[in-house]
C-alpha cells in the first residue's frame, strides 16, 4: 500500500512535470487564474487611488503585473527605449500574438497610456473590470461603423486629456509567423488626434510557445521600440499610405528579429 502511494505521490508529478502538454496547460491555466487573483487586488486599489475608471489606474496595473513573467519563465529584452521619450500624445502599434502579449506591454508602457480592445474582454471576470478601471477604449469589431464612433470620441479623448493609445493594427491574435495585414482604425486614430505613431514589434514566440503543439517553455522576447512616424498635416487621405508604411517597417523589424516565416499556403498581403 505504501509503494503505492509512494508512486501516486512522487512518480505521477514527475511525469506529469516532464509532459510537455501538461506543462502547457498547467502554465496557461496558471496565467489566467493569476491574472484574475491580481485582478482581484487591483481593483480596490484603483478604486481608492482614482474613485472609478481613469487611466492613472494603469500605473498600478503595470506595478502589479510585471512580475508575473518570473513565474511563466519569460525574459524581456527591450530596445530603441528613446523612441518612447516623446512628450504629449501618441499611438502606440504592435503585432499581437498571444494574451502573453500584456505581458510585454507592462514591460514598456508608458504613463497615461490606455489601449483599444475587442468589447468582448470586458466580460473576462476581475481582468476585464480592471481593463474598464484602466481606461481602455472598448470597440465592437463586428459593426465597423461603431467601432469608428468610438475611436472618433477616443482621438478627441487624447488631444483634450494628452493620452496615449495603444493599440494592436492586425485586429487579432496572430502567431502565423509572419504580420497580418493591418486594419485602418489606428492609422485613422493617429491622423485625427494628428499625434505621432510608434510602433513596437514583439519577437515571434515560436522557440518557446507553441499553441497547436502544445508547447510553453522558458524563454526570451525581444522587443523592438522603433523611431515614431509623423502624422502632423496628413488626412484621411493620407491613412492607406501610413499603414503601409507602418506595416513594412514593422514586418521588416519583424522578420529581422525572429528569422523567416514557416511556409503559409496563402502568403501574406497587404489590405
Ligand atoms: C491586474 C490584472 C489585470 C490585467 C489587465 C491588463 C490589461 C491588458 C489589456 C490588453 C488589451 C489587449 C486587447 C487586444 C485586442 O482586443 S485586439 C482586438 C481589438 N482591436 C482592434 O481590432 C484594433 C484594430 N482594428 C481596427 O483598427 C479596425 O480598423 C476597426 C476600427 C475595428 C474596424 O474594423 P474593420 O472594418 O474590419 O477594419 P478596416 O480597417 O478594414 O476598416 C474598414 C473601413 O473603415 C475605415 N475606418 C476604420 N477605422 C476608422 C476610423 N477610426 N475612422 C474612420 N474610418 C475608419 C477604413 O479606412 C476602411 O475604409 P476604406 O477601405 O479605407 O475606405
Ligand atoms: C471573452 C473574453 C476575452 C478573453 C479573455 C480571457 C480571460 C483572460 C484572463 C487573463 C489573461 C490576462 C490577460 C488578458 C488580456 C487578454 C487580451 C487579449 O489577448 O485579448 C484577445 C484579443 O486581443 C484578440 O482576440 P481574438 O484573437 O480576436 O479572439
Amino acid at each position: 500500500m505504501d509503494a503505492l502511494w509512494m508512486v501516486l505521490l512522487l512518480v505521477v508529478p514527475a511525469l506529469l512535470l516532464t509532459s510537455s502538454t501538461f506543462v502547457f496547460y498547467f502554465k496557461k491555466c496558471f496565467y489566467v487564474g493569476y491574472m484574475m487573483i491580481l485582478g482581484i487586488v487591483a481593483m480596490p486599489l484603483c478604486i481608492l487611488k482614482s474613485g472609478g475608471r481613469d487611466i492613472e489606474n494603469m500605473r498600478i496595473i503595470r506595478n502589479l503585473v510585471r512580475h508575473v513573467k518570473y513565474f511563466l519563465g519569460l525574459r524581456f529584452e527591450v530596445s530603441g527605449w528613446e523612441h518612447l521619450q516623446t512628450e504629449g500624445p501618441y499611438v502606440i502599434i504592435s503585432n499581437h500574438q498571444s494574451s502573453l502579449d500584456v505581458l510585454g506591454m507592462m514591460e514598456v508602457l508608458p504613463d497615461r497610456c490606455s489601449m483599444i480592445a475587442k468589447k468582448e474582454l470586458i466580460y473576462a471576470g476581475t481582468v476585464g473590470m480592471v481593463c474598464w478601471l484602466g481606461g481602455i477604449v472598448f470597440i465592437n469589431r463586428k459593426k465597423t461603423s461603431d467601432a469608428k464612433s468610438v475611436m472618433a470620441d477616443a482621438a478627441k479623448t487624447m488631444q483634450d486629456e494628452k493620452i496615449r493609445l495603444w493599440v494592436f493594427p492586425e485586429g487579432t491574435r496572430n502567431q502565423k509567423g509572419d504580420l497580418l495585414p493591418f486594419k485602418k482604425g489606428a492609422f485613422h486614430l493617429a491622423v485625427q488626434a494628428q499625434a505621432p505613431i510608434i510602433p513596437i514589434v514583439f519577437s515571434s514566440y515560436r522557440s518557446f510557445y507553441l499553441t497547436k503543439e502544445k508547447e510553453f517553455k522558458s524563454g526570451s522576447i525581444t522587443l523592438k521600440i522603433l523611431p515614431k512616424i509623423e502624422t502632423k498635416g496628413l488626412t484621411t487621405d493620407d491613412v492607406a499610405t501610413l499603414t503601409d508604411q507602418a506595416y513594412d517597417i514593422m514586418r521588416s523589424a519583424f522578420l529581422e528579429m525572429s528569422g523567416p516565416a514557416p511556409l503559409l499556403s496563402n502568403g501574406p498581403s497587404k489590405h
